[in-house]
């Protein structure tokens, strides 16, 4: 099992920030996390990282149940983890090239020498994510969608079990989350890849390699499991609290406000 977490609650300055989450992630099934802003989805993904410790419940990620053979820095190496905060760590003058290759490491710049075998790596993830053609420009001169599509490749040095990407379409232009989407495809129909964990606010990114999500509302679980039960206009109506349709193109669900309930 990849995630195993029994009744957690999370409580900051006295309130429940997650409350009554018990979820079990299977290894191979990838999950999409759709929740509004501020419902809980940063705090859960730190849980899973072992950034943050729940104040009740018991968590195990990859086998390592926190607190017994709690170990942060070795879950953390088997978890490939793309985010906002991992960007603004990374070194200022590294190129492309060296943000994937440190991956390798699980550092954030370069600090010992890659093998050839690393090498090799890098530069079939660097074409893997269509990143090949600036590989070796300075990765603060990149657009967003090439940046994010680099973190991808670098979180998938170090061969993750798991690969978490928060929001990774954020600020993109259609054309690049488009891309993007499509990478984030050929990485889960890859037999031996990570479990993906894909964080989102829109509906319409939930891909059909997604075949589980869950909803996350005010701090608690929704609703979780099947992506087809849960994509129905009626779930969605009472998750978002207005009335939405759902509608399915290309295999790809939409959702739009309705006027009013029928
Ligand atoms: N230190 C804190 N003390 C109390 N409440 C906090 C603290 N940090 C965050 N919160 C609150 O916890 C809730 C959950 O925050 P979280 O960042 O996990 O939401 P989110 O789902 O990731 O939102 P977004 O989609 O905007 O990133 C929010 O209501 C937030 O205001």
């Amino acid at each position: 099992m990849i995630i195993d977490m029994q009744d957690i609650s999370l409580k900051r300055e006295g309130r429940f920030i997650l409350n009554n989450i018990t979820w079990q992630v299977e290894n191979g099934e990838h999950w999409a996390i759709l929740g509004l802003n501020g419902s809980g989805k940063t705090f859960l993904l730190n849980l899973i990282n072992a950034y943050t410790f729940p104040s009740s419940g018991t968590i195990k990620v990859l086998g390592l149940e926190f607190g017994k053979t709690y170990l942060a820095e070795k879950l953390r190496k088997q978890i490939g983890f793309v985010s906002a905060s991992v960007q603004n760590r990374l070194h200022k003058g590294d190129n492309a090239f060296e943000v994937v290759l440190s991956g390798a490491f699980a550092s954030i710049g370069l600090y010992d020498t890659p093998t050839d075998e690393i090498r090799e790596r890098a530069i079939g993830l660097l074409r893997e994510l269509d990143c090949y053609d600036y590989a070796n420009r300075l990765y603060d001169t990149l657009s967003s969608g090439e940046k994010q599509r680099v973190l991808i490749a670098r979180a998938l040095m170090a061969e993750p079990e798991l690969l978490i990407l928060d929001e990774p379409t954020n600020g993109l232009d259609f054309l690049a989350k488009e891309q993007m989407l499509e990478s984030v495809e050929r990485i889960a129909e890859k037999e031996k890849g990570p479990t993906i964990l894909f964080v989102t606010h829109h509906v319409d990114e939930i891909l059909p390699v997604f075949e589980h999500t869950l909803l996350l509302k005010e701090g608690e679980i929704y609703e979780a499991g099947e992506t087809s039960r849960l994509l129905d206009s009626d779930m969605m109506t009472s998750f978002f609290g207005v009335p939405v349709e759902i509608s399915e193109k290309n295999h790809r669900p939409f959702l739009k406000k309705r006027e009013s309930l029928p």
